[in-house]
């Protein structure tokens, strides 16, 4: 059978993931950043022909997020507008890679500050990619965690990222646009930091039972996914990591928190044949 092209297999995740999961009469959206998230745009205006709501307000992720809002007709409220308490209805973005548990590598694009702003302030993250993202493990295929970083830092992140055990870590470089390194939208630097094929929280449990307390790395040099997201981001610099993981937004609800899911609560991977593979939270 013929391979459908990339693009093809993310458009079908995304028209599967906003027929399962857009509410029309929702009031909040949240819209990531990146190539697959045209799609998602793209499934919510084909929606709201057959359902007239001019009250849904959009809520960017970044620049490019906003661009794909306004070109699409569709009315986006800024972050920092939000109302007070209010949570978003959902959001949608993609990922550059996504483990068993549903952690997601993200900012392969440069945007994960704000697209962590608003996962975090949604009732559910709904993440949407192609078959090339789906892992067992984070950093499988996907070679380095995406750091956002204030450039005065720049040499103490790096040394502090090498101290945890990343071989090579790299400010981004800006690509054709302008020499030099990249700037985010927050005007701060993006660090690309490998490091060995990441645990889960399970198998780092299962690793410490064998071997004594102790949250590190171990022998092999193998962190476990929240465990280096928060070490990392305890480093004087470091504005955020694109590793998002620990709660899902429904999850976090549960519990009583109202806000702090980074995870999503669904992934749909668009596959080579046609087909949408559905990964959820458990
Ligand atoms: O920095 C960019 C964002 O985190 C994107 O959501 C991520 O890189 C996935 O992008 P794409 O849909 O283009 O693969």
């Amino acid at each position: 059978m013929a391979e459908l092209p990339i693009e093809d297999a993310k458009q079908n995740a995304a028209k599967r993931a906003v027929e399962d999961h857009f509410d029309p009469s929702s009031s909040f959206v949240g819209i990531g950043s990146g190539t697959t998230i045209i799609y998602v745009v793209e499934a919510i205006k084909e929606k709201l022909k057959t359902v007239t709501n001019d009250t849904i307000r959009f809520v960017p992720t970044g620049y490019q997020s906003r661009q794909v809002i306004v070109k699409a007709g569709l009315m986006p409220i800024a972050f920092d507008e939000l109302p007070e308490g209010v949570l978003l209805d959902m959001c949608f973005d993609g990922a550059d890679e996504v483990d068993e548990d549903l952690n997601c590598v993200k900012g392969g694009g440069a945007c994960l500050f704000q697209e962590k702003l608003v996962a975090e302030r949604s009732k559910k993250f709904i993440c949407v990619a192609d078959y090339r993202k789906a892992q067992t493990h984070l950093l499988t295929s996907w070679p380095s965690v995406p750091i956002e970083v204030a450039p005065i830092s720049i040499h103490v992140v790096l040394s502090a990222l090498r101290a945890l055990g990343s071989s090579n870590p790299r400010v981004r470089d800006g690509l054709l646009a302008k020499a030099g390194p990249l700037k985010t939208d927050q005007d701060f630097f993006i660090i690309d930091a490998p490091f060995p094929k990441l645990l889960t929280a399970a198998e780092a449990a299962a690793k410490q039972s064998d071997q004594g307390p102790g949250k590190g790395p171990g022998e092999d040099g193998r962190w476990e996914v929240e465990e280096l997201s928060r070490r990392i981001k305890l480093i004087t610099g470091v504005l955020e990591v694109g590793l998002f993981c620990g709660m899902d937004g429904i999850t976090a609800m549960e519990k009583g928190i109202s806000a702090g899911g980074q995870k999503p609560v669904a992934v749909y991977f668009g596959n080579r044949d046609g087909s949408v593979e559905v990964r959820k939270r458990k």
